[in-house]
């Protein structure tokens, strides 16, 4: 009775902590009654003690579970089967424990047997003590501790599960919410890719329209630029075959006290006064008064140097008496006053860059001669001799240097070297008088992919020496000779020009270098040429400036036949 109470007492007290703990109070206890804290696994697995099974068990309670035998309740428990040193099932793991000692099965007693039946009589004085099995109400108690500290053990992990969980929610709500809007920016990404998609089409077919256009484009402006090449050429050549203009210089400081010369009635006219009466008028085709800069000069006879780019041969020569202007001109100084020949390699290279466009790749080399007493020096190899030759109406140059020129600033060098080699000095009419004849040279070549054309023309630009009376020039010895060579090419070049304009079959160009030199461009060969006839307008040189208009008029008058353009075979 006093057993069965306290049990009693337990459970109620369990119950009271906790519904579950009392559960579980219950269970354990029914399991340590039982098993003898064997875990149900364990209990499985293992055999039950042999009191256990000796008992003969009742059934009452929850079914299913085995519950308290009263046989084995009113039975002392041997220690074997309730040993406080064997272990408990692990409450806060569910695992059982491990055992320290192998449970093996108990030799099994007869059932013939009869039981033990321990007596409640004290024990005799003569035996020894027998140590005290603790009471039921003890060990449940113990068990209860147990399963209480298991419980808050649990409890503990229960909360501890519960925090995880509700951080796993939040966490997993953070990761839907994040998906969410990755998804939406997905979306959106997606969208604006389909529009570039769109976009990028449509600029694609406009870039493929563009092409076409371009490509109609450059060949209309290819087909354009061959007609107008055509009509630039047939206009220079209806101009006449040998163009000539004629520039008036102003007046030096020098010759302040001498009176003008020249008059110009009309626009391209000119009249030469000598003493009193002036001479008839002179009407040219151009006309520089003396308030023409450089830069006009030049932009009047362009049209006529862009011929050699299109592969004809070009020949613009600078002629007048001594000191009437040529080098200046053709050479001129710095900067704004640059002259004809600067000025030609700056417009070649703008104008090479142009026809590039079209397809047409160019190559350029310049070659500077100089003709000094009848013989050809190299004025860019040291002044080294060149020798002249005729061959079928053209003229060869040996040993006449050729420089490439990539650059328009390469020309700049060459300049500078050919100034420094030409043989100039000072005489009574000019402070820097060209004692010799220069010729620039360039070698034109150019092709064009398209249609396979290729051309190599030449241009030439050249600066007479003046001619000069010798009477007047009052020079000796060297000098002298000088003039003399001077004057004797130049008046070959006027002999050639007349007898040209006759058609005389014979035309003397052999006699001197200079006309060998000049031949293709003065109508034995296939040139286009042009002729500044420079003008000293004062009145002391008014007889000179008389001559050299006869002269201009004449030249204009000559037939050379019409030009060709040099197309390489
Ligand atoms: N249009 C011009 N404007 C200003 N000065 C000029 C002009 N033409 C020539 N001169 C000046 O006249 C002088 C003679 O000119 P330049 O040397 O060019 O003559 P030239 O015909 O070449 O002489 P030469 O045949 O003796 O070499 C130079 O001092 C030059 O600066």
């Amino acid at each position: 009775m006093f057993r069965s109470s306290g049990t009693a007492k337990t459970r109620r007290r369990s119950s009271l902590l906790n519904p579950t703990v009392s559960k579980l109070a219950r269970s354990s206890a029914h399991a340590t009654t039982k098993s003898s804290a064997v875990p149900s696994r364990d209990r499985l697995a293992a055999p039950l003690p042999s009191s256990t099974m000796s008992g003969r068990a009742t059934t009452i309670g929850i079914p299913g579970c085995t519950t308290l035998n009263r046989t084995a309740v009113n039975t002392p428990i041997r220690q074997s089967s309730i040993d406080p040193r064997r272990p408990v099932s692990n409450w806060s793991t569910g695992q059982p424990a491990k055992r320290t000692v192998p449970l093996s099965r108990p030799p099994r007693q007869p059932l013939t047997s009869a039981p033990k039946v321990f007596s409640s009589q004290p024990p005799s004085r003569r035996t020894a003590p027998v140590p005290r099995e603790p009471s039921e109400a003890e060990r449940l108690k113990e068990k209860l501790a147990v399963m209480e500290k298991s419980y808050a053990s649990l409890q503990e992990q229960l909360d501890t599960t519960r925090e995880m969980n509700s951080m796993l929610k939040e966490s997993v709500e953070a990761f839907k919410m994040k998906l969410e809007r990755s998804a939406m920016e997905l979306d959106l990404k997606e969208n604006m890719l389909d529009v570039t998609k769109q976009q990028f089409e449509l600029a694609k077919e406009e870039i493929d329209r563009k092409d076409t256009l371009i490509k109609d484009l450059t060949s209309q402006v290819e087909e354009k630029e061959v007609v107008l090449r055509k009509l630039h050429n047939e206009a220079v050549d209806l101009r006449g075959q040998i163009r000539v203009a004629v520039r008036v210089r102003p007046l030096l400081t020098c010759e302040s006290e001498s009176g003008k010369a020249i008059e110009f009635p009309a626009v391209n006219t000119i009249t030469v006064v000598t003493g009193s009466k002036p001479s008839g008028q002179f009407k040219f085709e151009k006309v520089f008064t003396p308030v023409f800069s450089q830069k006009e000069v030049f932009i009047n006879i362009e049209d006529f140097i862009l011929s050699a780019l299109h592969g004809y041969n070009v020949g613009l020569i600078a002629f007048g008496q001594t000191g009437s202007g040529k080098t200046h001109t053709m050479r001129g100084g710095d900067a704004e006053d640059e002259g004809v020949i600067p000025r030609a390699a700056g417009f070649l290279f703008r104008e090479s860059k142009k026809l590039e466009t079209t397809g047409w790749i160019f190559e350029f080399t310049l070659s500077f001669l100089e003709i000094y007493n009848n013989e050809a020096y190299d004025l860019l190899n040291k002044n080294s001799t060149v020798r002249v030759r005729l061959s079928n109406g053209s003229v060869a140059l040996d040993g006449l240097s050729e420089h490439k020129l990539a650059k328009l600033t390469d020309m700049t060098g060459l300049l500078r070297q050919a100034d420094n080699n030409r043989r100039t000095a000072a005489t009574k009419c000019n402070e820097y008088s060209s004692r010799s004849h220069a010729i620039y040279m360039w070698n034109i070549r150019a092709h064009q992919e398209s249609t396979g054309i290729s051309t190599t023309s030449v241009l030439k630009l050249v600066d007479l020496a003046g001619s000069e009376r010798a009477k007047e020039s009052g020079v000796t010895g060297q000098q002298f000779n000088e003039m003399t060579a001077i004057n004797q090419s130049l008046s070959v070049l006027q002999k050639c020009v007349n007898l040209q304009k006759s058609k005389s079959k014979h035309v003397p160009y052999r006699d001197s270098k200079l006309t060998q030199v000049l031949m293709d461009c003065l109508g034995a060969g296939n040139s286009k040429t042009m002729v500044i006839v420079n003008i000293n307008p004062s009145e002391e040189q008014a007889m000179e400036s008389k001559r050299s208009i006869e002269f201009a008029c004449r030249m204009r008058e000559t037939h050379i036949g019409s030009a060709m353009q040099q197309r390489d075979l």
